[in-house]
């Protein structure tokens, strides 16, 4: 059997933003705090008329519509004229890590004696109802003989409690979110650009400290460059 993985993929973002440069002039924090320092030129953010629903929000998310209804009723409303109601899952709410659960989901059903035939279609949504935050949407349909596919046995995971969201505030609707520890005990994810950039630099780090091969110079040409950092 082929590996399974991604084939089409669309993401969304609302259309309204807060350009990025202004946001840290009008701080006084200068315009590269948000453009260099966290790597943005946009900040989207969704309006009073819109909510994680308008996003077409679904299976892996952090935002519960009004705190109780499955985003996932919403979704089922585009099946309606084909008349298919026979799509299982149900939504995956956990913070950032909710729409990595509902890919691993739908590999692992995609390549398990469950799957009757078709795809999976994971939707993730966010629009960060906290503090401070980025809204995006994403959805892939996830099925066997993909041209991007996921490799068996290659992904690790690390789980720990940790208190960067939390809501010690009975009478506030929103989590309070220790942004710097956040950064810091969620390690490769995507809160803003500039961590995903240096997320991926330290991978390819770990890899070039940890390559036996001797002519690994060669192969991360930028590696030698960094070595100084593991030295430190
Ligand atoms: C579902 C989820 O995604 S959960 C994610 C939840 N977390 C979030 O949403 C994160 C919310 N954001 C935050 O909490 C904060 O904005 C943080 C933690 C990202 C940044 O903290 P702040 O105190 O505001 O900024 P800080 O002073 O650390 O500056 C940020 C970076 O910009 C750099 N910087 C600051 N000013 C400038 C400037 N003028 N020019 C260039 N770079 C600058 C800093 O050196 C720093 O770089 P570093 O991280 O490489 O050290």
């Amino acid at each position: 059997m082929a590996g399974s993985g991604s084939s089409p993929m669309g993401i969304s973002f609302p259309s309204q933003y807060v350009d990025q440069a202004k946001m840290g002039k009008d701080e006084s924090v200068g315009a590269g705090k948000y453009t260099i320092g966290l790597g943005q030129a946009r900040m989207g953010f969704c309006m009073d008329r819109e909510d994680i629903s308008s996003l077409h929000d679904c299976v892996g998310t952090e935002t519960i519509m009004d705190k109780s209804k499955s985003g996932k009723t919403n979704l089922m409303q585009l099946f309606e004229e084909s008349g298919n109601t026979d799509l299982k899952g149900i939504d995956t709410t956990n913070a950032c890590y909710r729409g990595t659960a509902a890919v691993f989901n739908a590999v692992n059903w995609t390549e398990s004696s469950s799957r009757d035939g078709g795809c999976a279609l994971v939707v993730a949504g966010d629009i960060a109802a906290y503090a401070t935050g980025a809204v995006r949407n994403i959805a892939l349909i996830i099925g066997l003989n993909a041209p991007l596919t996921f490799e068996g046995g290659l992904h690790g995971t690390q789980m720990q409690y940790a208190y960067d969201f939390h809501k010690p505030d009975p009478l506030s609707e929103c989590p309070i979110v220790d942004g710097k520890l956040s950064i810091h005990v969620m390690i490769f994810h995507s809160p803003y650009c500039k961590l995903v950039q240096k997320s991926l630099a330290q991978m390819m780090l770990n890899d070039f400290l940890n390559d036996q091969n001797t002519d690994k110079n060669s192969i991360y040409r930028g590696g030698p460059r960094w070595q100084h950092r593991a030295d430190a």
